[in-house]
């Protein structure tokens, strides 16, 4: 039985942490930046990719992480490629009580990072809730060259019939 629900959380005026700013951090940041929230990221080294991308809702802070950081933050992602770094990442947002994502371990996230797909006002999430990830991935790509043809049609038969559904 699946057991992770697809909340929809408006995050425009949440805070992420995100630690760590390589390969997965990058990724995450950049789709997290299409849905408008505050992100910090704190990373030793932080990719070239989002370094000139610096303003006041993406802060870049390219150092080591304290756990200082979790305070005032909405929700943590543990993205650094130290797994007992992430560990202890979870640990400080478990205290403080803060939803935490550690990219390393499915089994220490309050939540999952979905693979997104979005056409206009639609947003999909995709997740094999933890069980596979290259088959999650295939199948977001999938619905990521099929999205703009089935919303436009949609759309066009609404408008149309708007009382003729097509499937219950
Ligand atoms: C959906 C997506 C979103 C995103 O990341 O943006 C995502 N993983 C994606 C791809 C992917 N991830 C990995 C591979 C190589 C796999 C291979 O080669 O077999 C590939 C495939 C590839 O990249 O091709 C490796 C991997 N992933 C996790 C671990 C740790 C662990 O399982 O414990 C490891 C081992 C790390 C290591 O060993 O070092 C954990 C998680 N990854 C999740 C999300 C969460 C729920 C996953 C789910 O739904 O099942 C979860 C549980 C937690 C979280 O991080 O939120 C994204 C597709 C994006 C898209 O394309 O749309
Ligand atoms: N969830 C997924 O989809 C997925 C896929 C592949 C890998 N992973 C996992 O994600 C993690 C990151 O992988 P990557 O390829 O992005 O790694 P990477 O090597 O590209 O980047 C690691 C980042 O962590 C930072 N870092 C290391 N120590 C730090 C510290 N003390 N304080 C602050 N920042 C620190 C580095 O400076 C760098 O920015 C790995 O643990 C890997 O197992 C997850």
């Amino acid at each position: 039985m699946a057991k992770y629900f697809p909340l929809f959380i408006d995050i425009s005026e949440k805070t992420f942490l995100v630690v760590g700013a390589g390969n997965i951090a990058v990724r995450r940041i950049l789709k997290l930046k299409e849905f408008g929230c505050k992100i910090i990221v704190v990373a030793k080294t932080i990719a070239a990719t989002i370094m000139d991308q610096q303003d006041d809702r993406l802060i870049l802070k390219e150092r080591a992480y304290d756990s200082m950081d979790v305070e005032d933050v909405d929700y943590v992602i543990a993205a650094t490629n130290n797994k007992e770094l992430n560990e202890k990442i979870v640990w400080d947002c478990n205290r403080a009580g803060i939803m935490v994502n550690d990219a390393s371990n499915y089994k220490n996230c309050d939540f999952y990072f979905p693979g997104i797909v979005t056409e206009e006002e639609m947003v999909i999430g995709v997740t094999s809730s933890g069980s596979n990830h290259r088959l999650a991935r295939r199948v977001a790509s999938e619905i990521r060259y099929n999205i703009k043809e089935v919303v436009t049609r949609c759309k066009k038969e609404l408008e149309e019939d708007p009382n003729a559904e097509k499937f219950d």
